[in-house]
Parts: C-alpha cells; sequence; structure tokens
C-alpha cells in the first residue's frame, strides 16, 4: 500500500522558494495501477520523484506499507523521461543492472531476462551501447530492467513516449501481462487520456502550478479485454478530456 497524506514540495531556485506540489492525498492498493495525467509544469514528475526516493526534502508523510521511502531497501523501479540508462554499460549490462544491484542472481532470471529481450523487440540489440539506440529502444531498454526487477513499486514516467503508435500498444499489453503475472503497484505518468484509461486502474488528474489533485476516477473499463476497440472506451475518453479541459481551465 502506498500512502501520501498532506504532501508538500518547494524547489529552491536563485535564492527563492517555488511551490511545486501542494495538499497532495492518495492512496494506491498493493497490486493497483494508477495514471497521472495532468498539464506540462505541474509536478508530475516532481511526485515520481518523491516516491523513488530522489527527493527527500518535503512535508507530508510519503510511505510503502507503513515504511517512509527507502530505496535501498525497497525494491522501487524508476523509469524517468530521459530513460536512466548507464552509457557505458551495453543493453544487456542495462538491463540486469537493477537486479543486480539488488542481489538477485543472473541464474535466478535469466528465462525472464530473455522473455522480456524478445518481448520488448530488443533482440539482436544486446551488445549495443545507449548512444547506438534509438530513443524508443532505450525506453524499452529501461522498461525491461524495471520488469526484470519485479519491484515493490515501479514508477514510470512517459514511459511510452518514444514509441510509435503501432508499437506503444503492443508495449503497453506487455506491460500489462508484467503487472498481471506479478501485481507490480504502478504509477505512471503519461499526457495520453488513452493510456490512462488503458493501463490505470485509478486515474489522478492534476492541474494548477504548484499542481494539486483536482480529481480521482476509479476506472470502470480496466483490465477488459480489447476494451481499446470499445464504444465505452471511446466514450468515456471523450467525458475524461473533457472533464480534465474543465479542471484546467480553472
Ligand atoms: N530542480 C528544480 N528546481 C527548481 N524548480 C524545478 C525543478 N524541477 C522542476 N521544477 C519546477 O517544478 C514544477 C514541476 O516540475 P515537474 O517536472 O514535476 O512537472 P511535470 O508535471 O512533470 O512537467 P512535464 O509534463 O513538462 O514533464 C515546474 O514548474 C518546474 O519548473
Amino acid at each position: 500500500m502506498i500512502q501520501i497524506k498532506n504532501l508538500n514540495v518547494t524547489y529552491e531556485a536563485m535564492g527563492e522558494g517555488y511551490a511545486a506540489l501542494e495538499n497532495i492525498n492518495m492512496e494506491l492498493g498493493a497490486g493497483e495501477t494508477c495514471a497521472i495525467i495532468g498539464p506540462s509544469g505541474c509536478g508530475k514528475s516532481t511526485l515520481l520523484k518523491v516516491l523513488a526516493g530522489i527527493i527527500r526534502e518535503y512535508e507530508g508523510i510519503v510511505e510503502i506499507n507503513g515504511q517512509p521511502i527507502m530505496p535501498m531497501k525497497q525494491k522501487i523501479g524508476f523509469i524517468p523521461q530521459n530513460y536512466g540508462l548507464l552509457p557505458w554499460k551495453n543493453v544487456y549490462e542495462n538491463i540486469r543492472l537493477s537486479a543486480k544491484i539488488k542481489n538477485i542472481k543472473d541464474r535466478d532470471n535469466s528465462k525472464e531476462l530473455d522473455f522480456f529481450v524478445q518481448q520488448l523487440g530488443l533482440a539482436g540489440l544486446e551488445g549495443r551501447y545507449p548512444g547506438e539506440l534509438s530513443g524508443g529502444q532505450q525506453q524499452r531498454v529501461a522498461l525491461a530492467r524495471s520488469f526484470l526487477l519485479k519491484p515493490d513499486l515501479l514508477l514510470m514516467d512517459e514511459p511510452f513516449s518514444a514509441l510509435d503508435a503501432m508499437t506503444r500498444e503492443e508495449i503497453q499489453n506487455v506491460f500489462l501481462d508484467v503487472w498481471r503475472k506479478y501485481s507490480v503497484s504502478t504509477i505512471l505518468v503519461t499526457h495520453y487520456v488513452e493510456e490512462a484509461l488503458y493501463l490505470g486502474q485509478k486515474i489522478v488528474i492534476l492541474s494548477g502550478i504548484p499542481g494539486t489533485i483536482s480529481k480521482i476516477i476509479d476506472n470502470p473499463l480496466f483490465g477488459i479485454e480489447n476494451i481499446r476497440n470499445h464504444q465505452d472506451f471511446f466514450q468515456l475518453s471523450l467525458a475524461l478530456r473533457k472533464m480534465i479541459k474543465e479542471d484546467w481551465l480553472k
């Protein structure tokens, strides 16, 4: 269970304080997925960085299973916007990195590693370095790395943004397969309403600067097979879009 109570985050820049998030309250049950959607600059990445333990200075309570965030002890998979790959390590080494840091032996997950390399379309690229990959390929390496870790909490900041539409849909399904198999609690940031509807059990709408939560929606369509082609999906995405527009214009 992830619990966030009265979270406020302020950045210091040029001797002044800038509020980035204000009075954020939300919960995520173990094994749930949550999509965060909000306009540019409303603090989505800041929220993920707090949960990842990268931002440590904040007001309020942020806990995983009743414990404060301790990245060394908890298994947190974080895919930042720039993918977070090490340029001096090849694809294979980058994928294994997080599991290695958590002392997961290669022999214990070699089958899964091969599986993710195949599923994410990385076969044949294992020896290449990040600088020799496209943005979309780098993004898939970052996804493979996080999936292999089977984290207690998976945080993804626009994880499919560099993928073309077809690949994006395929990789979203790979994510859902991983999520179903391992029940990974997941928070993902997206700019796409359809992505939020397809992948989020809960959808959190952030707005304003500093960012505040304007709505939390329990998604009735989450997990229904082939829902993307269904009229209900189309109608709910239109309704959600309207709701978001109204919130953002306030
Ligand atoms: N290191 C920093 N120092 C000062 N201000 C920052 C810093 N990082 C972010 N900010 C500011 O905090 C606010 C929230 O930034 P954040 O990156 O969390 O927004 P976001 O919603 O993820 O944006 P985007 O959708 O454009 O990625 C913005 O106004 C940004 O300018």
